[in-house]
């Protein structure tokens, strides 16, 4: 505290507090009239005792004063007027030794009020707020104050006061009391009040001590001015602070000195830019105008200060200066680092988020934001879960909550959302709890991207990975991940599923015949109308080629009637493929083999179950074709048989285990010209097995392969053997060549390597074809004849009239011979049009110059029918079954 700045208020004798004159007022007189009406001033009394002016606008106050007074002082005389106007005439009167003012006068009218008052005692009542006045007041001749409290416990107060003020008796007064004021004599009532202001002024040094050490070790820097704008109070932080001389501030300058030094030394910067916006106009003012309550300046060694400006009542003001460089740093270390994050967001196409700890969102800084996203609007207090998300279940949301809940991160939460104009977009979003300085969680924050071109990108890889490309239908890998998931369910529902197996019937020669183009649109179309005959839930998958699975779920519990559901199913499926196709304009007909089997009682196996269905689908086509079966028990055994034979053919195959026997070929005069070669297995339990019982599984497993390959060279063999012989070297050989052996590439090196090995004469061998050859690739088949032919080896088409031979194929393939089937020849005396078909392809042979043989001929009616038809040569047990080659040999050894 400077020592030049006037101290706290001086005690009455040491002031001019003091009235400035005695009044002619006693000790013990009389009590005079009391005159309370305003207007009316009683009658001065002669006699000495204290007369209270007492000014007071508020009756009641006045009333409970008086009656406190007239208790104390029952002798004195008080006069009441309510306004100090209407106190003008009693104040002139000089008749009044005390006034009492009970008014709340401002700083400004206070000199005024108090020399109204020269010569009298003056006793304040103010009220508290005001009460900063009375130190001042003090400096213009107040005597004494006292501070109202609104229920009145300050009047006893006041009347001590009042009595403190009274004057003593004109003849205690000493000679020069009428001119000068004196200090009472000891034991009056100035002696108490001396004692009294001892007191406070011991009090008031304290305090004033107790001031000035907190002012000094304040890190701010404060000043305050006297209500004329002078620095009166100051501490030494703020000479630091503003770097300004002692001398200065004890000069007791305005604030506009203040400034005008500042400004000149250039601490506001040229243009004032060191100053914010807030202060810049009172600094350039030069502090002339009213100071913004608060403002921020840098100073010329870069601290930034915060200045606070706060104005009294009296009109001083008190300002302090707050060092907030630190903070001011954080700050704008902030501002950069939000600024470099604001670039980096608006970069890129993620987005920042955060929310409150209710997790609702609270801020959203968008990168991209342009393209259609969700409104920061319609985010902005609102938990995800209320915004909500197409792929998200109750439960996915609680389970998300959950960990919420218990302030864990999260990552890569995929939403999908639907935009405003319907269309929908994936977003991935991941969060961080946040938690304040004391550990208290505040929240989430986190960051979020567009996913909708990876989900795309995924969603097409899934495609490829798990449909069919041609019909859009679930594959064979999709199919048997449900299937695993089916079966799982019905154990656990205790429901029954149903898998049904479905083949088209004759597809392949539908698709050899007409193209894969052709084929594929019957498959599209078989596709669309299996899903039109099940439920969303149950799956309709392609198998391959022209084989589906329809996967049934959620049947009755008992079999019975679940087989019946899969049956209806089963049924519909049967009359919605049977219905024409419109294909390439031309109207085409495709029936399906259905099988069926049931599952869900007991645990099954996803492979188990598809050869069960995969067999009822085999007996749906024994059974005909166009019709379904069911999977039994039986059939079961028949698979276990056939794996078992699988099994035995390829030890067969490896152990040498398969033997040829000859079926001869006769003219129509019974000689023979051949035979054909027909394979017989010698298996070591179950004897000698026909071809019938294992050239299908062979065909099937691939292992005709190696099997005809076999056949060939043992044949090869035969004709060597025969060759030896003048009898036997002009029979010929036949032997079948299944479409799959006949396929294979090498196929014609094969024959020919066999031919070559064993030295046979390929004229004298003779491959029997089947139609069906004719529904593949008819040039390959044309060219790989044409290989073989022109070595000599000659071709035979079996079971003529069977299946899809064209005419015009016909005529082009190198063929030498026509087997008419079997078939025709067994009812040709019997069925007219066997007959027909019969004479037809004799007639044909004859056109086409080729050879003919009537195959099955069993019985010597069959025999004259087909001779007198024309056809030149038969085969059938009327001539003999198949037999060992010496059998054969020596059943048609010419006679001795
Ligand atoms: N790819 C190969 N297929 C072969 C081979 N060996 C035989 N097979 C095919 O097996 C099928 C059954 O043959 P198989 O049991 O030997 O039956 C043949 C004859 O026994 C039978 N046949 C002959 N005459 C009659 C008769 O008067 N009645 C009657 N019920 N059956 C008779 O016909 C079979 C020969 O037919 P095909 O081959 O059409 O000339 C059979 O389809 C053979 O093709 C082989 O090595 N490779």
């Amino acid at each position: 505290m400077n020592p030049d700045r006037p101290g706290p208020p001086q005690p009455p004798s040491a002031r001019t507090a003091w009235p400035s004159g005695p009044s002619r007022v006693g000790v013990g007189a009389a009590p005079g009239p009391i005159s309370d009406a305003p207007g009316r001033v009683a009658p001065v009394q002669a006699i000495d005792v204290p007369s209270v002016l007492w000014v007071d606008a508020d009756d009641a106050h006045f009333r409970r004063g008086r009656q406190a007074l007239a208790r104390r002082c029952p002798d004195w005389r008080v006069l009441h007027r309510p306004r100090l106007d209407d106190a003008a005439t009693a104040l002139a009167s000089q008749s009044w030794s005390i006034v009492v003012l009970c008014l709340t006068p401002s700083a400004r009218d206070l000199p005024d009020l108090l020399a109204s008052c020269a010569g009298r005692s003056v006793l304040l009542c103010l009220d508290a707020d005001q009460e900063a006045l009375a130190a001042r007041a003090f400096r213009h001749g107040l005597g004494d104050y006292v501070v109202r409290q609104s229920d009145g416990t300050h009047l006893p107060e006041m009347v001590y006061r009042l009595q403190a003020l009274a004057p003593v008796g004109r003849e205690a007064l000493p000679p020069q009391a009428a001119t000068k004021p004196a200090p009472p004599p000891a034991g009056s009532v100035r002696t108490v009040d001396a004692r009294i202001w001892q007191d406070a002024l011991a009090q008031l040094q304290e305090q004033r001590q107790a001031l000035q050490v907190t002012l000094a070790s304040m890190s701010q820097g404060i000043f305050k001015t006297d209500p004329e704008g002078r620095i009166t109070v100051y501490n030494q932080r703020v000479l630091e602070l503003l770097n300004l001389p002692e001398s200065l501030m004890a000069s007791r300058p305005t604030m506009a000195d203040l400034t005008r030094v500042q400004a000149m030394r250039g601490d506001f910067g040229a243009g004032y830019q060191l100053v914010d916006a807030r202060g810049m106009p009172y600094v350039a003012s030069g502090g002339s105008i009213e100071p913004p309550a608060l403002y921020w300046r840098t100073t010329q060694d870069g601290r930034t200060l915060e200045v606070r400006t706060a104005r009294l009542a009296d009109g001083s003001l008190v300002r302090t200066f707050t060092d907030v460089s630190d903070y001011a740093r954080v700050q704008q270390q902030l501002r950069d680092s939000e600024a470099r994050f604001r670039s980096l967001s608006d970069l890129s196409s993620d987005w920042y988020w955060e929310q409150d700890a209710q997790f609702r969102f609270v801020q959203l800084v968008a990168g991209d934001w342009s393209d259609n996203r969700l409104p920061t609007d319609d985010v902005a207090g609102r938990t995800r879960w209320e915004m909500g998300a197409l792929n998200m279940t109750p439960a996915d949301w609680a389970a998300h909550r959950a960990v919420l809940e218990k302030h864990q991160p999260f990552r890569d939460l995929e939403l999908h959302h639907q935009r405003r104009d319907g269309s929908t977009h994936w977003i991935s979003v991941s969060g961080v709890p946040v938690f304040d300085a004391q550990g208290a969680f505040c929240g989430y924050r986190g960051v979020g991207r567009d996913i909708t071109e990876r989900k795309s990108v995924e969603e097409k890889v899934e495609r490829l990975a798990f449909f069919d490309a041609l019909t859009g239908l679930p594959n064979r890998r999709l199919l048997l991940d449900r299937l695993q998931r089916a079966i799982a369910f019905a154990l656990r529902a205790e429901q029954h599923g149903a898998l049904l197996f479905i083949d088209l019937d004759n597809f392949k020669d539908l698709n050899d015949t007409l193209g894969h183009d052709t084929g594929d649109q019957l498959l599209v179309q078989v596709a669309e109308r299996l899903r039109g005959c099940v439920r969303d839930s149950d799956t309709v998958a392609r198998f391959g080629g022209d084989e589906f699975v329809v996967l049934l779920q959620a049947l009755h519990q008992e079999p019975t009637r679940a087989s019946a559901e899969a049956a209806r199913v089963a049924q519909l499926i049967i009359d919605r493929l049977g219905a024409a196709y419109t294909m390439a304009a031309t109207a085409h007909h495709s029936t399906p083999s259905i099988g069926i089997t049931l599952f869900g009682r007991t645990a099954s196996r996803v492979d188990d179950l598809l050869k069960q269905a995969d067999m009822a689908m085999y007996q749906a086509k024994a059974g005909g074709r166009n019709t379904v079966r069911f999977f039994d028990p039986d059939m079961q055994a028949a698979v276990s048989a056939r794996s078992e034979l699988e099994s035995d053919l390829r030890h067969g195959l490896q152990h040498g285990e398969f033997l040829l026997h000859y079926q001869p070929v006769v003219d129509s005069a019974g000689r023979l010209l051949g035979a054909e070669a027909l394979v017989r297995w010698q298996h070591p339990r179950r004897g000698l097995v026909p071809p019938s019982e294992f050239i299908p599984l062979a065909e099937q497993t691939g292992l005709i392969l190696p099997l005809g390959r076999w056949v060939l060279e043992a044949a090869c063999r035969q004709l060597v053997v025969w060759a030896q012989s003048a009898v036997t070297r002009p029979f010929f050989l036949s032997v079948n060549v299944s479409v799959r052996q006949f396929r294979q590439p090498e196929f014609a090196e094969q024959v020919l390597g066999a031919l070559q090995a064993s030295g046979a004469n390929p004229e004298r061998l003779k491959l029997e074809l089947t139609e069906s050859l004719m529904a593949t690739d008819v040039e390959e088949v044309i060219q790989r004849m044409e290989q073989l032919r022109e070595r000599g080896v000659g071709f035979s088409l079996d079971d003529f009239g069977t299946g899809y031979s064209s005419l015009s194929y016909l005529k082009r393939l190198p063929l030498e011979q026509l087997k008419i089937d079997r078939g025709f020849v067994r009812d040709v005396l019997a069925d007219a049009n066997d007959a027909a078909i019969v004479r037809t392809i004799l007639a044909l042979a004859q056109s086409l110059d080729l050879q003919v043989v009537a195959e099955g001929v069993e019985t010597t009616g069959q025999l004259e029918f087909l001779r007198r038809l024309g056809c030149p040569a038969f085969q059938g047990y009327l001539f003999g079954r198949p037999v060992p080659a010496t059998v054969l040999e020596r059943a048609f050894r010419p006679a001795p």
